[in-house]
């Protein structure tokens, strides 16, 4: 089993420059949804060559994964999806990245790391602090989707996102995925293997209002 990267390490204080949205992508005016602990990309690459009208932006915090997935971007030349490097927390709170945060239709957070022990949970990406930064920041109407196989992590991040009183939950039987960043329900690298062990999944979807 692979170690968990802590993100709170001084390593991750520092944050690359980001790019402005149309030098990241080909066409800068189309849909974003932002996947948070994107680990490879691999769940990105399928979304971006399956549904080229979304721009699709991947944040991981193992630096080798990020520079492997921007290599395989350049050499197959795909123009709606962008990788960056670090702590998604650190990346999103800083000021001069807020216009990643104004433009994003949808976030993911599919089967974030664990971190078990209580004293880790801090570690855990959904914080309330981060919670209340998104609330802020985000548009009307934008989705946030969270999926693991965790219970007790499940429990927390819905806690954590429900009492914030921006966003509402809205009934999965209700959700429409044709018009969302996923619309033919593909599947990341952790849930194929949490569906090939028939090991329970836990989700919602949320709504800022
Ligand atoms: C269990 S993996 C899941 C990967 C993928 N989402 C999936 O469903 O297959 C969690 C990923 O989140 C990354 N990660 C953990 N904390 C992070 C943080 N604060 N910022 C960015 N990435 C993070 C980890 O390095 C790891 O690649």
């Amino acid at each position: 089993m692979r170690q968990h990267v802590n993100p709170l390490s001084s390593n991750f204080n520092q944050i690359e420059k980001l790019p402005s949205l149309s030098e990241m992508f080909g066409d800068s005016k189309s849909n974003l949804h932002l996947d948070i602990g994107c680990a490879a990309g691999e769940f990105l690459f399928d979304l971006a060559l399956g549904n080229t009208s979304w721009n699709y932006l991947g944040i991981e915090i193992r630096e080798k994964l990020v520079k492997n997935a921007k290599l395989k971007v350049i050499e197959r030349e795909i123009k709606n999806l962008y990788f960056i490097f670090g702590n998604a927390n650190n990346i999103l709170n800083d000021m001069q990245n807020k216009f990643i945060i104004k433009n994003i239709k949808s976030i993911s957070f599919y089967f974030p790391d664990p971190w078990f022990k209580k004293r880790h949970y801090k570690r855990r990406v959904i914080q309330p602090g981060f919670v209340n930064m998104l609330s802020n920041s985000l548009q009307k109407g934008t989705l946030i989707f969270i999926k693991t196989d965790v219970k007790d992590l499940f429990n927390y991040m819905d806690c954590t996102i429900s009492s914030n009183f921006h966003f509402k939950t809205i009934d999965k039987k209700d959700f429409n995925y044709s018009e969302s960043f996923n619309p033919i329900k593909l599947k990341t690298d952790r849930e194929k293997y949490v569906i090939y062990n028939q090991l329970d999944i836990y989700e919602k979807i949320y709504i800022k209002i």
